[in-house]
């Protein structure tokens, strides 16, 4: 599925950032990357239609996101937040579960063997299994994180929108995460993440968006434009470059 924006102006407080024109096609792994509060997140809610933009228009698949169902972009758009709420007690396996609510329309749904083989196999991937009946509220930081993504992998969306999915990962489950999220871009889905470590970008993302604070964004294939030139100004900060078996590093010079 494609996800287009022309002319988004972004609803950010105090700030009249360039409007962004962008089109993302199916198989592509974007990274959004940028400084703090420079509207990373927004851009994605605004994208889930999860908040207001100012102007512009955003289509999906070529409609516009504000004239299609809302259960037609539940069904096909997932969203991984940066901050869970979980306020509500429930084991992991049943986090899982209600992944597939959008599809799972009937008020009296019960969750079928199948639900529950498949919820299963996302915990594996996640390599949740042998937390699937631990209640949400007594996982650690990186272990809610994994239940949330394996949440949005039993949803099987066709756009995946992911708030920083290496937060509170350490390296091997940043690693299994990031070549799940290929997968689906292999499997034709569009996944779109906000990332603060460059080298993530550099090693996963197909696209890249920069988001400047100060001047319009800039967008295109990872390796023409993962440069010192253009990470220096959009982190305010001096960087070094290095080639590490053939993948290109960067790191902050201090
Ligand atoms: N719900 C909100 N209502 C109003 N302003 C908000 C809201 N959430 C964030 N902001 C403001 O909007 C701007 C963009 O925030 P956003 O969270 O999109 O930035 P970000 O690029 O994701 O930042 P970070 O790297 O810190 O996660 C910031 O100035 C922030 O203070």
């Amino acid at each position: 599925m494609m996800l287009s924006a022309e002319l988004l102006a972004l609803d950010l407080p105090n700030r009249n950032q360039p409007p962004l024109s962008f089109v993302m096609n199916p198989g592509e792994i974007w990274g959004i990357l940028g400084p703090n509060g420079v509207g990373k997140t927004t851009l994605l809610h605004t994208l889930a239609n999860l908040r207001n933009k100012r102007s512009g228009e955003i289509l999906l698949n070529g409609q516009n996101l504000l004239d299609c169902q809302r259960l037609f972009i539940a069904q096909n758009m997932g969203v991984l937040f940066q901050e869970h709420q979980d306020g509500f007690p429930a084991t992991v396996l049943e986090t899982v579960l209600l992944g597939r609510f959008p599809h799972n329309t009937s008020s009296w749904h019960k969750d079928s063997e199948e639900d529950i083989a498949l919820a299963t196999l996302a915990l594996k991937q996640l390599e949740l299994e042998a937390l699937a009946s631990r209640p949400l509220s007594q996982l650690s930081g990186g272990e809610r994180q994994r239940t949330a993504i394996a949440a949005l992998l039993f949803q099987a969306p066709k756009v995946w929108l992911v708030d920083e999915p290496s937060n509170h990962l350490d390296l091997h489950h940043q690693v299994a995460v990031m070549k799940m999220l290929s997968q689906q871009a292999l499997q034709n889905k569009l996944v779109v993440m906000t990332l603060h470590d460059v080298n993530l970008a550099t090693k996963w993302c197909s696209h890249v968006m920069l988001l400047y604070p100060d001047r319009p964004a800039l967008m295109g294939k990872t390796e023409q434009l993962l440069t010192v030139e253009n990470l220096e100004p959009l982190y305010q900060q001096r960087l070094a470059q290095g080639k590490i078996n053939d993948q290109l590093v960067f790191l902050p010079s201090v």
